[in-house]
């Protein structure tokens, strides 16, 4: 069997060989380069007997495909990457196979047709015109671990690019707190441990594995992972070693496609990575720092996906050596606080910052929505980042996130206890009703029930909602809160319950089935968002036939479309997307919301049927990201 150690070597050699003066200058011939790929390919795939362990002067630096796992034992199988496949070409971007950059040809895994098309819940599922190799890289992913939207889009993205004939695999922890534990059961142990270079020592991560949905749930293990709380913290705050957890989660996930053979293939080289926020930005510093100069992974490139600007992920300066990053690398992630944000005279602000190394140093940069991928540039909404994605805008783009139809649907939701359709309400009135009693609220179907969903955290604007309580609890109204998050504000939920009995609950926690509850029993939904990249609950109101009343920021103002009952072709319109955002601008638009609940039924059915009626499927999505690789691919890679 040719190890992954003894592949990478192998790629090298020939490489080495072939151009000797600079692996990986862009000047070589394009068309040598392709010679020097498929000699490796055919290395890679070839069957035989197993190679000698590799002899240290190639592991030393130790920069070839696998070079923290342990040699493996020969098992006889291949490992190798999947069978090649003809070359793509890129009819839809105009371009012939010599304008693009080394890598985009080789990287098609299989070119699917017109004929490949499968029928989906008796809808066609489209497929990809040019499909890949995909490591996505999360903190989280629903169902295995989720704290909020980046787990949702992460547990589901990854299906429905698989769903069009991509290669997926995504890499997160293996968080075991005693509450997520279960939702591991099917993960299996591979076999296959490294060891990382870190934090002082080196560090042991074995992967387990689960095949599910045609993706490749690739979960990374150590005893930093498993601890009681939440996933990055518990009710003391953070975790004080989230740097190194994530440290481990890159290097492992730079490492996973390389030595995993997962359906009997290892992913190989020539692999798409997508990293999600702060927990994943040190991958493309990797694969730049300490892959790429070795000739290893020069085919691969990588996005990052900003879901959220406020997490970046910054510690301070005197953490660099840890990282076991090149000290010449330092600038990738060098970060320095305004004045005002320090803490004492003596204080240089100096600090490393994860997020800002890939945005420095990812091929591409993709935030959740268009909206969103204007505002990062600002300094109102680019929390301190605003010139660095600015000077990167050629290669920055928004694509608003898609829902999971599979989890969130009214018509086949487990969590609801009745199950309606745009064609057929009535058992949105019901789900009303259960929730009004699951509750304690006075049953009343006449009663506009308000909702709210989210992480409490400064950035839902839930202080503006302590504000305007006090006049919304004087209208005939309900309102229900879910949330977990800032301790002050969990106790105001409970405080607030205490007061307004008859009009008032806080379910303090987190409940996925609830939440479902909540969205599906609710008549509008309350999102007072500062700023909001996306925003994942006002899509799923949509789907419910919940009317959304939201600040017009991101991915909010992207989505909801303002009523508007004198519209050309009659009304318009699937919600409220106000701003400014003041209490007043919110309370005097939730008041006319209510009056239109009340006073002008048609008009309110029409605003549910068309939010109903919206297509917020990934599939949009998934095709836009498609895009995003197809150009990633064009370009040349980041290097130093
Ligand atoms: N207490 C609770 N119980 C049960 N479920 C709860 C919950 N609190 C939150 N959730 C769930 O968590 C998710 C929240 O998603 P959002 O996209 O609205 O916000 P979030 O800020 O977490 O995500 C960030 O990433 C996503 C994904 O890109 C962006 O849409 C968003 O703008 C960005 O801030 C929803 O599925 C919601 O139901
Ligand atoms: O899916 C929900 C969000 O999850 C992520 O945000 C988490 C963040 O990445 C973590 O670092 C942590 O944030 C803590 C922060 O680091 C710390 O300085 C302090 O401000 O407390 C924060 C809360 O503990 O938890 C965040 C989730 O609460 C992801 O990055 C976001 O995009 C998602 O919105």
């Amino acid at each position: 069997m040719a190890t992954p150690s003894a592949v990478g070597a192998a790629c090298l050699l020939l490489a080495r060989a072939a151009w000797p003066a600079a692996v990986g200058d862009r000047a070589r011939p394009r068309r040598l380069q392709r010679v020097l790929r498929r000699r490796c390919v055919a290395e890679l795939s070839r069957e035989g007997p197993a190679p000698r362990p590799l002899p240290p002067a190639l592991l030393a630096p130790p920069l070839v495909p696998g070079f923290l796992a342990p040699p493996a034992e020969p098992t006889g199988e291949p490992a190798s990457t999947p069978p090649p496949v003809p070359d793509a070409g890129l009819g839809d971007l105009g371009l012939e196979p010599e304008g693009i950059a080394e890598g985009s040809i080789d990287n098609t895994v299989v070119v699917a047709s017109e004929q490949d098309s499968e029928i989906v819940v008796g809808k066609e599922q489209a497929r990809a015109k040019v499909t890949q190799s995909i490591v996505f890289v999360t903190g989280e992913a629903s169902p295995y671990a989720k704290s909020g939207g980046l787990g949702d889009v992460c547990g589901s993205l990854p299906v429905a690019l698989a769903a069009r004939g991509h290669r997926v695999m995504v890499v997160m922890p293996r968080y075991l707190n005693g509450t997520s534990d279960k939702n591991y059961a099917n993960a299996f142990y591979t076999e296959k441990h490294i060891r990382i270079p870190c934090f002082g020592g080196e560090h042991e991560v074995t992967f387990f594995h689960e095949y599910r949905d045609s993706v490749d749930w690739v979960f990374v293990d150590h005893p930093s992972y498993h601890r009681p709380g939440n996933l990055y913290g518990d009710k003391f705050g953070a975790f004080g070693d989230n740097q190194f957890r994530y440290t481990l989660l890159c290097y492992a996930a730079c490492e996973a496609p390389l030595i995993l053979e997962l359906g009997g293939y290892i992913y190989g080289q020539n692999c798409m990575f997508v990293v999600n926020d702060w927990h994943a930005s040190l991958v493309p510093v990797l694969l730049a720092a300490k892959y790429r100069p070795y000739g290893v992974y020069k085919d691969s490139r990588s996005i990052l996906v900003i879901h959220n600007l406020a997490h970046q992920g910054v510690e301070p300066a005197s953490t660099y050596p840890d990282l076991g990053l090149p000290p010449e690398w330092y600038g990738a992630l060098e970060w320095v606080f305004p004045e005002w944000a320090r803490r004492h005279a003596l204080d240089k602000g100096e600090a490393v910052n994860f997020l800002k190394g890939a945005v420095v140093t990812a091929d591409r940069i993709v935030t959740v929505s268009k909206g969103y991928s204007w505002e990062v540039t600002t300094a109102e909404g680019g929390q301190g980042l605003n010139e660095l994605l600015s000077s990167r805008k050629s290669v920055l783009n928004g694509i608003v996130n898609g829902i999971d139809i599979n989890d969130w649907n009214p018509a086949t939701d487990k969590c609801i206890p009745c199950h309606y359709s745009v064609d057929d309400l009535s058992g949105k009135a019901k789900c009303k009703g259960a929730l009004q009693k699951e509750l304690g609220l006075p049953i009343r179907p006449d009663v506009p029930l308000i909702g709210f969903i989210g992480r409490l955290d400064y950035q839902k604007g839930i202080d503006l909602i302590q504000l305007i309580i006090p006049d919304l609890m004087r209208e005939d109204v309900q309102f229900v809160m879910l949330g977990s998050g800032d301790p002050e504000l969990e106790d105001w939920m409970r405080s607030t319950e205490s007061i307004f009995k008859d009009k008032f609950r806080g379910w303090v926690g987190f409940s996925v089935p609830v939440s479902h509850r909540i969205t599906a029993g609710c008549d509008i939904l309350l999102m007072p968002s500062r700023f909001e990249p996306c925003g994942l609950n006002q899509l799923y109101a949509m789907q419910y036939g919940t009317v959304p009343v939201v600040h017009a920021t991101g991915g909010l103002r992207d989505t909801v479309e303002n009523f508007n009952p004198f519209g050309e072709n009659g009304e318009q319109g699937t919600g409220w997307a106000f701003a400014p955002l003041t209490t007043e601008n919110m309370l005097w638009t939730l008041r006319t919301a209510i009056s239109t609940y009340r006073e002008h039924k048609s008009s309110w059915e029409g605003l549910m049927k068309r939010g109903m009626s919206k297509d917020f499927t990934w599939d949009h999505a998934a095709e836009q990201y498609e895009q995003i690789f197809q150009w990633a691919f064009i370009d040349r890679p980041y290097v130093m």
